[in-house]
């Protein structure tokens, strides 16, 4: 089977976007098996991205479209910002739609995508999930911060989910933070049933954040737009930020602001940023052997 892709990135977080509207994808399920999925996301071996998305025809009534998203290691996951910001321009840039609200299906539930004139798009990450169950987390009840022992240390976190978990901890400077050992430490921490993205967050002001994150099941990315959301989230928790935050990720920078209410009463975290498309491609994929 030959499968066409386009390369993008949000902020050099990089997606290999595959359409399922024009190709014949599975509905459900991995779009290829894992063992290749994972081989089309390896550097070397492969074409290299951090996540791949997969955009689908809607499926219900009140939504333009679906997508669905993998991480490099195969695993499929409910929530992705930057790529729903890529999301957003692949399919205007693919005239699958002229629309400039997108309403978007994922497993996290309906998301509003809005691109704007000058490239740009925003997406309603929908509201936070802090009890323990919904992220998923476990602990005794929630809280503003959890203690959690991870090898001989213990680590000052606190927690949130946004369709996908997050925990992020609190560093004087990301540049020399432990992003290599603390977050694979934490990512697989047992008190995170589904695992972990691992977010070092730098306060510089009200307004103002530095951020890296070690990304479930990617490692550490140049930028993660949930994970963005999730520091905010837990910064304002804490008494550090307002509602209006710069998050200056490694590839660039975020704008994320919570809370805001629609005229329907939702309350959700806004996150602003821009979408890249790379070039466009297309590889051979072994087609799986027929059962005898
Ligand atoms: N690694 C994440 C999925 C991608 C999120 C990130 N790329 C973003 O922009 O939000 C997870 O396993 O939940």
């Amino acid at each position: 089977m030959r499968l066409k892709f386009t390369k993008m990135h949000g902020l050099g977080n990089d997606f290999v976007v595959v359409d399922g509207v024009r190709q014949p994808l599975p509905e459900n399920g991995p779009p290829l098996p894992a063992e290749e999925l994972r081989r089309l996301g390896d550097r070397h071996f492969g074409i290299g991205f951090d996540q791949m998305l997969v955009v689908q025809p809607a499926r219900k009534e009140g939504v333009d479209f679906r997508y669905r998203i993998f991480n490099s290691d195969g695993s499929e996951v409910n929530q992705c910002g930057n790529g729903a910001r890529c999301f957003a321009r692949f399919v205007r840039d693919e005239e699958l739609t002229d629309k400039h609200e997108i309403r978007v299906e994922t497993a996290a539930g309906e998301m509003t995508l809005r691109v704007t004139d000058d490239g740009l798009v925003t997406v309603d990450m929908g509201a936070p999930r802090w009890a323990p169950e919904a992220i998923p987390f476990t602990a005794k009840a929630e809280a503003d911060r959890y203690f959690l022992v991870a090898g001989n240390n213990g680590y000052e976190v606190s927690a949130v989910g946004l369709g996908n978990p997050h925990c992020v901890l609190l560093v004087e400077n990301v540049d020399n933070a432990p992003v290599d050992t603390v977050g694979p430490l934490l990512e697989s921490h047992e008190q995170f049933p589904e695992r972990v993205n691992v977010g070092f967050m730098q306060v510089i002001g009200r307004n103002e954040i530095r951020l890296r994150v070690y990304e479930r099941g990617a490692g550490e990315t140049l930028a993660c737009g949930s994970g963005a959301c999730a520091a905010v989230l837990c910064g304002q928790r804490l008494g550090l930020l307002d509602d209006t935050v710069t998050v200056h990720l490694l590839g660039g920078t975020l704008q994320v602001h919570y809370p805001y209410s629609s005229q329907d009463g939702h309350s959700g975290v806004l996150m602003t940023g821009p979408a890249s498309r790379v070039y466009d491609g297309a590889i051979d994929i072994p087609q799986p052997s027929k059962a005898r």
